[in-house]
């Protein structure tokens, strides 16, 4: 047996236009802000400058709301780079030159050519201090940039500079979560728990649902090796838990990615891997939109392609749980929120209409008694 795919709006049926304010509405674009009542940088003993909590802040706060001073395409190299950064207005320029720069010389040094060709002059110490230059700004590029690319793929500009995040370190046991919202053109830096006073503010660069060693060698593009508790825990089963969650995700993904009809019994297959998924994400507390978030969505969405009466209201529960989630990370001016949202209302309302082919059978019933 087969079913149909659930007439739901999920994220990759909303494009930009859709959610985005119409020109006739009284919405005006978001300012750019950080909450400095919230944190302070420091320096600290092993990791260059980080941020820290001045005071308790609550799950789900947004600390930055931050637009980008530098934006560029993918394939944008040393060139396109350094112009960007030579355009920008001076205080702009100082805020990214003053930023860390961690990364290794690129092997690639076609650019030097270019470089070469640009320069009239080739003396060679000016010279020299230029290619320095370029490679600084390179550095500090591949150190700090976050990825920007809208939901909808058409974006032209996808790295960007965000200053004030780009001070943020990195844990894989993270306490806030970075996003760019291409609703609102900024990036935004949500607590994603608690956050007591003096707690260092920490994101993850990378997927966390990797096992150690695999993130140990993708943070080396960094320089350097996380102590945090995931990465130093002598246990390990949490290990064999990230392990099992990778595996769990890319299955669930690679369902979710499928066109067409699906058997019954894969999707059941697929809900008991939802199920475990979230068992295990629960316990390794990785309460993340793009992990947690789009388990729970792909749960409903399963769940009401099954259509069994009697897990309905579990589907009402978990969809309830993706909205929290996309509020938690994301806020309610995101594309994740609003697909939620979309999502709870067609699961209520499938459930309403079941109530009322029941409350048709049940007055038939009588009737005929
Ligand atoms: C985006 S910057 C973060 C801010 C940076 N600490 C600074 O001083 O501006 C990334 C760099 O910070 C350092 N860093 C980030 N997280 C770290 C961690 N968990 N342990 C050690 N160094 C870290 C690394 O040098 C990394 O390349």
């Amino acid at each position: 047996m087969t079913v149909p795919d659930p007439p739901i709006v999920d994220i990759s049926t909303l494009s930009l236009a859709e959610i985005l304010p119409k020109p006739d509405s009284n919405v005006t674009k978001i300012p750019s802000y950080t909450r400095r009542d919230l944190y302070e940088e420091r320096q600290t003993p092993e990791a260059g400058i980080g941020a820290f909590a001045t005071k308790d802040i609550p799950s789900g706060t947004r600390i930055f709301c931050e637009e980008g001073i530098l934006m560029l395409p993918d394939e944008a190299g040393q060139v396109e780079l350094y112009n960007a950064v030579k355009a920008l207005d001076g205080a702009r320029e100082k805020m990214f030159w003053e930023l860390a720069a961690s990364t290794k010389p690129s092997k690639n040094v076609e650019w030097i050519d270019e470089v070469r060709q640009i320069c009239d002059e080739d003396i060679s110490s000016t010279f020299n201090d230029l290619i320095a230059s370029y490679e600084q700004a390179w550095s500090i590029y591949e150190t700090n940039r976050f990825t920007c690319k809208p939901l909808d793929n058409d974006a032209e500009k996808s790295l960007g500079i965000f200053p004030q995040s780009a001070r943020l370190n990195h844990s894989c046991s993270p306490n806030v979560f970075h996003r760019y919202n291409p609703v609102i053109d900024r990036l935004t830096v949500h607590a994603l728990r608690d956050i007591k006073v003096g707690e260092e503010l920490l994101t993850s660069y990378i997927d966390i649902c990797h096992p150690t060693a695999v993130r140990r060698h993708i943070l080396k593009h960094w320089g350097f090796r996380c102590r945090c508790s995931a990465c130093d825990s002598p246990d390990d089963d949490e290990d064999y838990r990230r392990k099992k969650i990778e595996d769990l995700f890319a299955k669930i993904n690679k369902r979710r990615a499928k066109k067409g009809k699906i058997s019954e019994k894969d999707c059941r297959r697929s809900l008991g891997n939802v199920v475990k998924c979230i068992r295990l994400l629960k316990k390794e507390g990785m309460e993340e939109t793009d992990t947690l978030g789009l388990v729970y969505a792909e749960g409903v969405r399963l769940g009401m392609m099954i259509g069994d009466e009697d897990e309905q209201e579990s589907m009402v529960e978990w969809a309830e749980k993706a909205v929290e989630v996309e509020r938690k990370c994301l806020g309610e001016d995101s594309k994740e929120f609003i697909a939620a949202v979309h999502l709870l209302e067609s699961v209520r309302n499938k459930n309403k209409s079941n109530d009322n082919d029941v409350d048709v059978d049940v007055s038939t019933k009588a009737e005929r008694s």
